[in-house]
């Protein structure tokens, strides 16, 4: 049977020991070393590593065989072992994120079967082979997902259809809904982090970066220890600024945005006007979904979904793509989802089918295009309803038709008036001034002088518009 050396640097790791073929003699061998540093190679005793799985930020993971258990079973041993350089103070850090992800794990792996459950985390204190001066390392083992993570399903399989995005959002979202319900954030959310194993059950994994929520959202932990992948992470966690249950749907929406098109989210992102741009590079998505996304994208957290719960309560049914879900077959409502309300280690199941996908009005962006229309449009309306109704109200109809173009302008705001309303409603005030004309005895002179005038007050407020984003794009470079 082979060991491997879990000595970061051993040059020679690969270690055969015949004696251990014996599946009898290898519950009770004494301890094994490696024949190139002297490191035990049976870890706390009990876990035989035999491949390297990778090497991640803070360690390395390795595969292994729990010598106590009937069956032999697999498990992942992670040892923590961070790159590079690390002062006192980014080591003593490091340290504590591993440790983290013991404890971590240890509750919410227990809990929730869409999390690998820990099951042991112990220090090994060695002497180094070249110095003699004692190291001390640390192992994490826990339960072993045997399948394939997306980024490398990514790679083997091409791009996600929407059906299948639905499907890795419906049976992540209830895990997040969790993970936060138990005030926890996990902060490093993306496809390789995702694992599927071979019942097509979706894990998340990694909870090296998660965080402790020690207060309410009225009142965040102040500052992110800079833990993320740069790219899938919103900017409020690029700023190392305070992280919240939107932090993690920010990088769910980017890890969709990665599967739905092959490219890094870097690739996806416009930033000369700042924003996202990621429809072209999908050929065929509903609005319901790509209005889901925007919105979990959008930069402010507060803008965003709140809660994974309200992201499932929008999401379309998979079903209707004919996804592959085993679990959904139904859909309970996730409103408030305690970790209470949830079976201990299973996760949610959905009871009512709901096929109707709900589309959000989400608050987006406003490009340099969507500016020009709408500041055009409102300073139209704006000259052309104040004058008219003060022709007819006196007074009180600039009131009046003040209080029209704010309604029209938070309707806008909140984009329920998209582009073709406006120019419905553009329309329907041109002939409202044409039947005036023909039937309301308004004289031509008049009419034409509202139609110039409302033409003036749209390219105003364009300028007026445009000047103010100037100012605050430059305010925006200096601060
Ligand atoms: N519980 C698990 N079951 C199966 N494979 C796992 C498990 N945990 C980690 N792996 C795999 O082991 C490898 C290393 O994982 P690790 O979490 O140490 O680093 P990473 O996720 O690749 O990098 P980073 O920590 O920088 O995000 C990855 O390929 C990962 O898919």
């Amino acid at each position: 049977m082979e060991l491997l050396c879990t000595r970061p640097g051993c040059t020679r790791p690969e270690n055969s020991f015949a004696d251990l073929d014996d599946p009898s003699k290898l519950k009770t061998v004494p301890q094994k070393y490696c024949t190139n540093c002297g490191m035990p190679l049976i870890l706390g005793g009990r876990y035989l590593p035999s491949k390297l799985l990778g090497k991640g930020g803070f360690g390395a993971a390795f595969l292994a065989k729990d010598r106590f258990t009937p069956t032999m079973r697999s498990c992942v041993v992670k040892q923590f072992q961070p790159q590079g350089n690390l002062n006192a103070q980014a080591l003593a850090i490091a340290q504590q994120l591993f440790e983290r992800e013991a404890v971590i794990l240890e509750d919410l792996g227990s809990k929730h079967r869409q999390i690998p459950q820990l099951y042991a985390f112990f220090p090994l204190i060695v002497p180094n082979h070249l110095t003699k001066v004692e190291e001390q390392f640390f192992y994490l083992v826990q339960e072993f997902i045997d399948g394939e993570d997306l980024e490398t399903k990514l790679k083997r399989k091409g791009i996600f259809t929407e059906g299948e995005i639905i499907e890795v959002l419906d049976k992540i979202l209830w895990v997040l809904q969790f993970v936060h319900d138990n005030n926890c954030i996990h902060r490093d959310l993306k496809p390789s982090n995702i694992m599927r194993d071979k019942k097509g059950r979706l894990y998340l994994l990694d909870f090296g970066a998660v965080k402790q929520v020690t207060a309410t959202v009225g009142n965040p932990q102040k500052h992110s220890t800079g833990i993320f992948t740069a790219g899938f992470a919103p900017p409020e966690q690029m700023q190392g600024s305070a992280v919240y249950p939107a932090t993690d749907l920010y990088a769910l929406a980017t890890t969709c945005l990665n599967l739905l098109t092959g490219k890094p989210p870097e690739e996806l992102y416009d930033s000369y006007n700042n924003c996202w741009n990621w429809k072209p590079h999908v050929s065929n998505i509903s609005d319901g979904l790509a209005n889901i996304l925007d919105r979990l994208l959008l930069p402010s957290p507060k803008d965003r979904f709140q809660s994974a719960s309200e992201v499932l309560q929008a999401l379309p049914s998979s079903q209707l793509y004919g996804g592959s879900s085993g679990t959904k077959t139904s859909i309970q409502t996730p409103v408030n989802s305690t970790v209470s309300s949830l079976p201990p280690t299973s996760p949610p199941t959905i009871s009512v089918p709901n096929p109707s996908p709900i589309t959000p009005s989400p608050k987006k962006g406003f490009s340099s295009i969507d500016l020009i229309i709408y500041s055009g449009f409102n300073g139209f309306e704006a000259v052309i309803l104040i004058f008219s109704l003060k022709k007819f109200l006196a007074a009180p109809g600039v009131v009046i038709g003040f209080m029209i173009v704010s309604g029209l302008m938070y309707l806008q705001y909140r984009r329920t008036l998209d582009k073709k309303d406006l120019l419905l409603i553009g329309t329907i005030t041109v002939c409202a001034l044409m039947i005036a004309l023909v039937f309301g005895g308004l004289a031509w002179n008049s009419v034409s002088f509202l139609l110039m005038a409302g033409l003036v007050g749209g390219a105003g407020l364009i300028a007026v518009a445009s000047l103010f984003k100037l100012i605050y794009q430059l305010l925006s470079s200096i601060f």
